[in-house]
């Protein structure tokens, strides 16, 4: 069957969608190329989690035939913008509810990146546990985009719209960080070295925050 379109008329609710007893969340943050995706792909290896990136998710939706939101989502994303959230929100719902209903451990991928996204995720979806936040210089971004771009296909991934991207994160996305960390809801990781060395202290916050590899 094809993918429809997000529900966007769904009723806002007074519970989340998903019980944060059964269903464990963790955002994950970080500018630019700050090495998200990456870490990821090693906790979904090693933790059993599903990832689900915001971004890949906006990429599909933008390349879905017949969708009315394929030309405000590829402006946006050229543009470092972030996408209005009732989209990005309802493409996450969607996606959670493909898997198991109700069950599950969710890495959220590159998201909240915005207030007005973190608030109506936490009400009508589900509560996060945490958010593991990359913390790298742009410099340091600025050369992994660069060289991600040669290969990504990603129309973003340059210069232009890097820089873009950059400002976007400080004035928008870091304020986000900086509401979870008030509530001491972060878990900030430099992000500087190589991906095995940044990974062996993802794994030891991930044991101080009570998460333990599914396989060995
Ligand atoms: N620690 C690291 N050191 C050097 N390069 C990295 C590191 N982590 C990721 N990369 C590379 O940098 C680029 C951006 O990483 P990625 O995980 O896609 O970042 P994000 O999801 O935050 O945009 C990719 O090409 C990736 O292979
Ligand atoms: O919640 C989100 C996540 C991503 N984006 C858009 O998707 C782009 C790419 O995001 P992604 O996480 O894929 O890549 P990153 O910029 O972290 O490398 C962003 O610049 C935004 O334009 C958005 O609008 N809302």
């Amino acid at each position: 069957m094809a993918p429809t379109s997000p529900r966007l008329s769904a009723p806002k609710k007074s519970t989340p969608t998903f019980s944060p007893d059964k269903t464990s969340v963790i955002y994950v943050l970080g500018g630019p190329g700050a090495g998200k995706g990456t870490q990821c792909a090693n906790l979904v290896r090693d933790y059993g989690f599903t990832h689900l990136s915001a971004g890949d998710l906006l990429r599909a939706e933008q390349d879905r035939e017949g969708s009315e939101f394929g030309s405000m989502i590829k402006e946006y994303i050229a543009e470092g913008k972030i996408v209005p959230m009732e989209v990005t929100v309802q493409l996450l719902e969607n996606a959670m509810m493909d898997q198991e209903k109700g069950r599950g451990r969710f890495l959220i991928d590159g998201f909240p990146r915005k207030m007005d996204q973190a608030i109506r995720f936490e009400e009508a979806v589900c509560p996060s546990k945490f958010t593991l936040f990359f913390d790298c210089p742009e410099d340091v971004m600025t050369e992994r985009l660069i060289n991600r771009g040669k290969t990504s296909g990603r129309a973003d991934d340059n210069a232009e719209s890097i820089k873009k991207r950059f400002k976007t994160f400080v004035e928008t996305s870091m304020p986000v960080v900086d509401y979870f960390e008030k509530e001491n809801r972060v878990v900030k990781i430099k992000a500087v070295k190589s991906p095995g060395e940044i990974y062996e202290e993802v794994k030891m916050r991930m044991g101080e925050r009570g998460f333990e590899m599914a396989v060995k």
